[in-house]
């Protein structure tokens, strides 16, 4: 490539250049045949813009509000694992653009918050041990994260072909330490489906438990992964805060729809029930 990266295709051929092809294959792949993971990228590209003329355009302000919180663009950060391994910094420095923290973050929640002022939301998974979630979400609330993005479509990990080929190993998770042991078996090569959803991921966690979590915590709940209006109003029946239509980027079922696209689905619906809507993430506080 000829000068410095002008755009993030560019920037995505860096990384594949500059990282071990284990690390560039678990941030860029997705479930099984990848071709939810094409149609991601395809949906956006058939989208167009209707472009309006003569508007006086000298300034301009992206400003808005999620859940009340004032961002200066709506662009948020979803939450993604592990950014130690494409820069030591990780996490910290990603939260100085846009955070929602992942449940799974390489630096501590403690480090993240006190690295910067930004709003911030923690992504949670729930544990069977429920006790570890508790922790790590009562932990984001001390530390004035300002909202809880539970997710929702992982009651097993997704099968990633290239992490298994690869045989990647999970990193050891300072969010965890002193809770469980994050020590992991590589006898039999890839342990990521063992230890992520077998072993720790709760897979009987349904709407029911929406009530658990708003009981240990006070922050607004947002529920991240609904594909369906179906479940989206249910979202609202439970009433949580928020919704982000979301498939994974493609890593947990394969031949779903692109988030983009059910979009269209959903929003109408959400409307109709009373909330109101922004981008992917359905905020019904406003
Ligand atoms: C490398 C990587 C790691 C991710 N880790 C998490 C995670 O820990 N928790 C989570 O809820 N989503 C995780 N995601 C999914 C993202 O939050 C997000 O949903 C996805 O990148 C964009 O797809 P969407 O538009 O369908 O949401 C991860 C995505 C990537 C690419």
């Amino acid at each position: 490539m000829e000068g410095e990266p002008v755009n993030v295709n560019e920037f995505q051929e860096l990384a594949r250049q500059a990282l071990p092809k284990i690390y560039y294959d678990y941030y860029s792949g997705g479930a099984e045949d990848e071709y939810t993971l094409k149609q991601n990228v395809e949906a956006f590209q058939g989208i167009t813009i209707r472009p309006r003329i003569l508007v006086d355009i000298s300034r301009i302000d992206l400003s808005t509000t999620v859940l009340g919180y004032k961002i200066s663009a709506p662009i948020l950060i979803a939450p993604s694992a592990k950014h130690k391994w494409a820069h030591p910094e990780g996490e910290v420095a990603t939260a100085r653009a846009a955070a929602i923290l992942s449940y799974r973050s390489t630096c501590t929640i403690e480090e993240v918050a006190s690295s910067c002022n930004a709003v911030r939301f923690f992504q949670c998974y729930v544990y069977k041990r429920r006790d570890i979630s508790a922790n790590l979400v009562q932990r984001a609330e001390r530390c004035g994260y300002k909202a809880i993005v539970l997710t929702v479509d992982s009651p097993r990990l997704g099968r990633r072909e290239k992490d298994i080929k690869n045989k990647m190993v999970n990193p050891q998770l300072k969010n965890f330490e002193g809770l469980v042991s994050t020590q992991v078996s590589t006898d039999d090569g890839s342990n990521i489906e063992a230890f992520d959803a077998n072993t720790a991921f709760d897979a009987s966690l349904s709407w029911k438990d929406i009530g658990w979590l708003r009981s240990i915590t006070n922050l607004p709940v947002l529920l991240k992964g609904v594909l369906t209006h179906e479940d989206a109003i249910k979202a609202v029946e439970v009433g949580v805060d928020g919704i982000v239509v979301s498939n994974h980027g493609a890593r947990q079922l394969d031949y779903v729809p692109p988030s983009i696209s059910v979009l269209e689905e959903v929003k109408p619906l959400i409307l109709a029930v009373g909330p109101a809507c922004s981008s992917q993430l359905l905020d019904f506080s406003t």
